[in-house]
């Protein structure tokens, strides 16, 4: 069985990663869609933070091998996720490495991240910026997109397209941003 393709946004808070997402499911019907946010949620459910009774894991490890088990199983995914430090790149890169992977760089001007934090109100004033010192340092990606100078559709259709009109290496040809691997 062919593994199933995987389309990694990566992109700072509120830089339009789940939005995208669910544009690009429109297009690509065959594709499900799978956030970290969604992994937040359980593992806040299953954790009494409030007795600091907690899961000694990042999020990110059960998260990124989820992404390969549907992978293994020929599922298409959209994932959205920050490769906010090195342990979530390293993680990511070490158990995706043998996968077809989109890796797909979400951009948005920092005045515009604030502008959208500003208006979700359920995110700190500076959170994108901050997780800029960070993400898209060094990562390279196969297609980067901007979801302010860019419409949704547009940002969504040349993803879609890229997928559509070439075949994924079945290992991940990044060019290598985590060095000692
Ligand atoms: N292209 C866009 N133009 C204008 N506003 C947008 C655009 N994309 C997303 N937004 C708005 O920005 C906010 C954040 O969007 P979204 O949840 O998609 O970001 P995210 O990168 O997934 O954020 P997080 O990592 O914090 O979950 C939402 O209020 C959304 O409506």
């Amino acid at each position: 069985m062919d593994k199933g393709n995987i389309i990694l946004l990566n992109g700072v808070s509120s830089s339009g990663k789940s939005t995208l997402s669910k544009e690009l499911t429109k297009i690509l019907p065959n594709y499900y869609h799978l956030s970290i946010d969604d992994f937040d949620i359980v593992i806040e459910r299953m954790e009494d933070r409030e007795n600091d009774r907690l899961i000694p894991v990042p999020t990110e490890y059960f998260f990124h091998r989820t992404i390969a088990m549907f992978s293994d199983k020929g599922v298409n995914l959209i994932v959205d996720q920050i490769l906010h430090d090195s342990f979530t790149t390293e993680d990511c890169y070490k158990t995706l490495k043998d996968y077809p992977v989109l890796f797909v760089g979400v951009q948005c001007p920092i005045e515009e991240l604030e502008r959208r934090e500003m208006q979700r109100g359920d995110r700190r004033i500076g959170q994108g910026k901050q997780q800029l010192e960070y993400v898209h340092k060094s990562e390279v990606y196969d297609i980067v997109v901007d979801t302010y100078k860019d419409s949704l559709e547009h940002c969504a259709k040349n993803i879609a397209q890229l997928i559509q009109t070439q075949e994924l290496p079945q290992k991940w040809a990044v060019n290598c941003f985590v060095p000692e691997i």
